[in-house]
């Protein structure tokens, strides 16, 4: 046995009975066969980052917790990437392996050392987790996801957790606004995006409350969260989940919140007039996603089908609306969103704003605010009618659309990607949403822009806030048969020309307007003028806002997606894959 500094430790253990060596050494743990011939030596090395768990003995948790406490063996519960990779991100899943030792003195130096290099090198590991269950979301089975998936893992990593079933909607946002959080070290969600809205505005909300900060001024810096968020995925939509850990996978989940991962993430404050509405990370949208989210309430009956059924509905209505889109750009030195890179875990683009917002390393202390009214004269305005206007802080990547809603969109940099879907034939729109499915470029049509942002205002064109309907006269988007659009030609240059042609009609409630059935454009003569903005899948009250992205505002126990994971095009599994599809990195 050989012993240099505290932390590395080398010695002969057994596996069955083959022998190994095995190495504890900075970072690494791994062991390796000796009585191999040389070119069968395999060596496995796992980062102690990933170690799960050290027991003493011979230890299996599934399919239930049993030890066999012999004083010379002890067992390493680690991270495994699964070989069967999945649509995106990896699978990860529990690897154990039972050494003996030949002595229960060297049992327990393995044992103490492994501990201790765990403690080093992952200081996020949670102690105490607060969880919230939504039993209601998804296909309902957050309670089973939880009690046979998760909360083994969590008690073989030594995490207790306090756990929370909810019997109503904002329960978990309004405990965390009010209830006692000491002790805790982040907050686990199991549910869908809405279920994970709810910790974003009760963590952000109790954050401010207790930094002295109001959420309504746009102009604050916010506090970012101290408390991490673990999203155990459970709902109809895991849109966050997928785009921050690339799989929607309970276990893979659960592993990176036991090994205390921390992705940042960028978050964007909805305001109107001088109140903050809500907070969103993965979409705003306004136009056809929030016509498709205004229908999908009315058949939530449908389940998760209901997308799919609005989807086809509003695409049949065949809308746009008018509007004044004012943003203010980021800097186009430091990325784009038609750059075609990817923010993949450990993104460069994503650290560099980390060292820009936190110049002195401590993350929740001195922010540095990115948005001044100095920026004023930055802000660039056009008008005119728009299929949707979508603003992410991220990919917004799903199992519908592996590549996301702007693909080169970052986790963590303080910007958001704004999507401009100008009025245009109904073809050329079907093509601009297919490709979403697909890896060709949805930004590169004619009718579509693409900004990076740190601000968006969106206003309707004077008159358009009392007006309610507009007659269409028959067949709309295709009276020019140019993928262009007929409106965009008169107004996108941003001299705010108004619209040649107005809407007409009168103010409906938010009531009215979703008992408002959706005409077909192609075959009825009224649809409203205005649409309605779907904010990660809740309905705003307001049409007239002021969005503002924060950056790195929360944590997530993730680690973004890891390099070397595959999409596929038809965004089935590697193995399942049928299509002889191809691989994009
Ligand atoms: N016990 C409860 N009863 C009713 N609603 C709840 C309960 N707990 C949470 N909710 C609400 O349910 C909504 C949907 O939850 P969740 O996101 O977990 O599931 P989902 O199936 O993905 O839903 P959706 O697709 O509608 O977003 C959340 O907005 C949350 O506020
Ligand atoms: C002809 C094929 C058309 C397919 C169109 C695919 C477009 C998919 C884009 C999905 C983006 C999802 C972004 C995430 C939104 C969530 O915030 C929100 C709440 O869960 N979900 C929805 C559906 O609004
Ligand atoms: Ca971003």
């Amino acid at each position: 046995m050989e012993m240099e500094t505290e932390l590395r430790l080398e010695s002969s253990l057994w596996v069955g009975n083959k022998r190994y060596r095995a190495v504890l050494s900075g970072w690494h743990f791994n062991w390796t066969e000796v009585d191999k011939k040389n070119r069968d030596k395999k060596t496995i090395s796992v980062p102690v980052a990933e170690v799960v768990g050290v027991e003493e003995g011979r230890v299996e948790i599934l399919p239930r917790k049993s030890v066999e406490d012999t004083d010379k063996d002890f067992t390493v519960f680690y991270v495994k990437r699964s070989s069967s990779g999945s649509s995106y991100g990896l699978l990860w899943r529990l690897g154990r392996i039972q050494f003996s030792c030949p002595s229960r003195v060297l049992r327990d130096q393995w044992t103490k050392h492994l501990r201790t290099a765990l403690k080093t090198h992952s200081p996020l590991r949670p102690n105490r987790l607060l969880v919230f269950i939504n039993p209601f979301g998804g296909k309902k089975k957050g309670r089973k996801i939880y009690h046979s998936l998760v909360a083994p893992l969590f008690e073989l990593a030594g995490i207790s957790s306090h756990v929370i079933v909810t019997e109503r909607a904002n329960q978990a946002r309004d405990h965390l606004l009010k209830k006692d959080l000491k002790g805790f070290d982040g907050v686990v969600c199991v549910g869908g995006d809405g279920m994970f809205s709810e910790i974003l505005h009760g963590l952000i909300g109790r954050t401010q409350q207790e930094a002295g900060l109001s959420e309504n001024d746009p102009t604050v810096a916010l506090q970012p969260c101290p408390l991490h968020i673990g999203i155990i995925p459970a709902g109809s939509t895991d849109c966050v989940c997928y785009a921050t850990v690339g799989v929607i996978d309970p276990v893979t989940s659960a592993l990176h919140i036991i090994i205390g991962d921390s992705q940042p993430l960028d978050v964007c404050s909805v305001h109107q007039a001088s109140a903050l509405m809500r907070y969103s990370v993965s979409l705003l949208g306004y136009g056809f996603y929030g016509d498709v989210l205004a229908e999908s309430e009315k058949h939530r009956w449908m389940g998760p089908l209901r997308y799919d059924y609005s989807g086809t509905m509003v695409y049949l209505s065949n809308r746009s609306y008018a509007g004044i889109v004012q943003y203010l750009p980021a800097d186009p030195l430091l990325s784009s969103p038609r750059d075609r890179t990817r923010c993949l875990s450990g993104c460069s683009v994503c650290s560099r704003t980390t060292e820009r917002l936190f110049p002195h390393s401590s993350v929740y202390s001195s922010h540095f605010n990115q948005f001044s009214s100095d920026s004023e004269g930055e802000w660039v305005s056009v008008e005119g009618r728009f299929r949707c206007v979508s603003l992410t802080c991220m990919s917004s990547s799903c199992p519908k659309s592996p590549l996301g809603l702007s693909p080169s969109a970052h986790l963590a940099d303080g910007t958001g990607d704004l999507i401009l879907v100008w009025d245009t034939h109904p073809l050329g729109f079907l093509k601009f949403l297919y490709r979403h499915t697909s890896t060709q470029d949805q930004f590169d049509l004619p009718f579509v822009e693409v900004h990076r942002v740190k601000a968006v205002r969106f206003s309707l064109p004077s008159g358009k806030e009392e007006e309610a309907y507009k007659e269409t006269g028959g067949l709309r988007g295709g009276i020019d048969e140019e993928e262009r659009g007929y409106i965009e030609t008169v107004s996108r240059n941003g001299s705010q020309q108004h619209l040649a042609e107005r809407d007409t009609g009168q103010e409906m409630t938010n009531e009215q307007k979703m008992a408002t059935p959706f005409l077909c454009g192609l075959c009825c003569s009224k649809v409203p003028a205005k649409s309605v903005w779907n904010c990660d899948g809740e309905i705003l009250s307001s049409t007239e806002i002021l969005c503002r992205i924060h950056g790195q505002l929360v944590r997530l126990y993730a680690r973004g997606i890891e390099e070397g994971a595959a999409v596929h095009n038809c965004g089935k599994e590697n193995d399942k894959c049928q299509m002889g599809c191809t691989l994009i990195k």
